[in-house]
């Protein structure tokens, strides 16, 4: 990342920020001017307990894509930021052009942010997943360019699971074929092949959030639960962990996936692993699309292996409501289409008014606290640091953020920047090859601060520094 980025600090005006602020080739009055205006967005105060925000908050930029609930746009837009949000996701040349340009992003699970996005994201400092999963970002690439990302863990977790359980007894019943018989006037009244739930076994595949409320729910229904988990894990009600999942596939009549996108759950269910279900079994992916091979799932179905499943998650995934769902995305779709028995539905395990506003509100908080304070609690890619809110009596301080590699000597180097001036406090951690620092310090007139950030800068282990208040 260059040092000339557009990223707002605080100008102790209150005067826009975004100038090009942290070119050190640059003026530094063209960053801290006036120093007879210090402090004057500190004085206009009214509470001593009030908290203050940082450098002109109408600077800041962000993008919100695919339609992320109102109660995150109402905070974002309620902090003065300047929020445009759009209601699908962007193709990668239409979001490289959008990015250059700003210091916030909000995505769901489309939004793909690779490597690739984020080296032309020069300006952003914080990525906001308004869902649960995490693999559509770059992670790594993220953190070493300084840029934290949080998420919601697990605000949807029950609208998946209940969802799940819908399923369940839908597909126990034929439910979805018999629906659609009779929307094409055919009255078709069978019981061959029919079931109760209550008796049968449900086999989760990560006992995780999800896993967790599933647990309860099914056991609710009179069904045994079963669920295997690369960790050891605390059972909900009587079910009971086992040891692989070999076994889980062999015991079950459903089995529900709730595993996360990584490397080790590509193609978990695949060929091999069809075999091992038991005959007329079930299947349910409201995970990943990755995680189980559908051309493996067809043949499975067809050989009647399998006696139906629902599928919420796709490998390839339109970008927005309306669009095709059809071979020119997936070769296999139109064989997906054709088989009986078979739910499928637009990736709405967590599409619920409830999850989507409270992801909204916590999603939404975690940015503006990001942004305005320095707080990385929360964040899924770098250290958790924070440091108590300053308030408006304790004039003259200000705020270092110092993103860093994780390398010997910096904290020395660091602190002997800083050691001009009284470090009230300071708070650091690492997390693989970046390290996160956060100090207030005190009695800093106007001077001080770009003098601080340039020395900052010009340490080799500098990823970002940003000066608050
Ligand atoms: N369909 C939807 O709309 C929707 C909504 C929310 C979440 N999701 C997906 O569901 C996934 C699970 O969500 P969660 O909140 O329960 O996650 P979680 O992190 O709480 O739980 C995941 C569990 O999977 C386990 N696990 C990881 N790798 C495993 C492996 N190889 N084998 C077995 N277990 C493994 C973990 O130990 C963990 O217990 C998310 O990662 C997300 O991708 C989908
Ligand atoms: O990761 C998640 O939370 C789910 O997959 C839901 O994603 P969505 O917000 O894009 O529907």
């Amino acid at each position: 990342m260059s040092a000339a980025q557009n990223i707002p600090t605080r100008n102790r005006d209150g005067a826009s920020a975004v100038t090009n602020s942290f070119d050190p080739s640059t003026s530094p009055t063209a960053t801290f001017t006036s120093p007879s205006n210090s402090f004057s967005h500190r004085a206009s105060q009214s509470s001593s307990t009030k908290q203050l925000k940082p450098f002109n908050t109408q600077d800041v930029k962000v993008l919100l894509l695919e339609n992320i609930n109102v109660t995150g746009q109402d905070i974002l837009r309620q902090q003065g930021y300047q929020v445009e949000a759009l209601k699908s996701s962007l193709p990668e040349d239409q979001l490289i052009e959008k990015i250059k340009d700003v210091h916030v992003i909000g995505i769901r699970s489309k939004t793909k942010l690779t490597a690739k996005v984020l080296e032309h994201a020069k300006n952003l400092i914080v990525i906001g997943c308004f869902c649960i999963g995490t693999n559509q970002v770059d992670l790594t690439a993220a953190a070493n360019a300084g840029i934290a990302v949080f998420n919601s863990p697990f605000s949807n977790s029950r609208s998946v699971a209940e969802l799940v359980i819908s399923e369940i007894i839908a597909l126990a019943r034929q439910l979805a074929d018999r629906s659609m018989e009779l929307h094409k006037g055919i009255w078709n009244k069978v019981s061959a092949g029919c079931w109760e739930v209550r008796g049968k076994t449900l086999g989760i595949v990560g006992y995780g959030h999800i896993g967790n409320q599933l647990s309860v729910l099914a056991e609710a229904m009179g069904m045994s639960v079963i669920y295997y988990d690369v960790v050891n894990l605390m059972s909900m009600g009587t079910a009971k962990q086992v040891p692989t999942l070999k076994a889980l596939l062999e015991g079950a009549d459903f089995v529900t996936l709730h595993v996360p996108e990584i490397p080790e759950t590509q193609n978990m269910i695949s060929t091999e692993q069809f075999g091992y279900m038991r005959k007329g079994s079930y299947l349910i992916n409201a995970s990943r699309g990755t995680v189980v091979d559908i051309p493996a799932l067809v043949e499975a179905m067809r050989s009647g292996k399998i006696a139906g499943a629902a599928i919420d998650v796709y490998p390839n995934e339109p970008a927005g409501n309306g669009d095709y769902f059809n071979k020119e995305l997936n070769t296999w779709a139109e064989d997906l289409r054709s088989l009986k028995n078979l739910i499928l539905t637009p990736h709405i395990g967590g599409s619920t008014e409830e999850a989507q506003s409270a992801i909204g509100v916590e999603v939404a908080d975690a940015l503006a606290k990001y942004v305005n304070e320095g707080s990385t609690v929360g964040a899924v890619n770098m250290p958790e640091v924070n440091l108590r809110s300053l308030t408006a009596d304790e004039p003259n301080h200000v705020r270092i953020i110092y993103i860093h590699k994780n390398v010997p000597g910096v904290l020395r180097r660091v602190n002997e920047v800083l050691g001009e001036h009284n470090v009230d406090k300071q708070m650091t951690d690492s997390r693989g090859d970046v390290a996160y620092l956060m100090a207030d310090i005190s009695n800093v007139n106007q001077r001080d601060i770009a003098s601080l950030y340039n020395s900052l800068e010009d340490l080799g282990s500098r990823v970002r520094t940003r000066v608050l208040y």
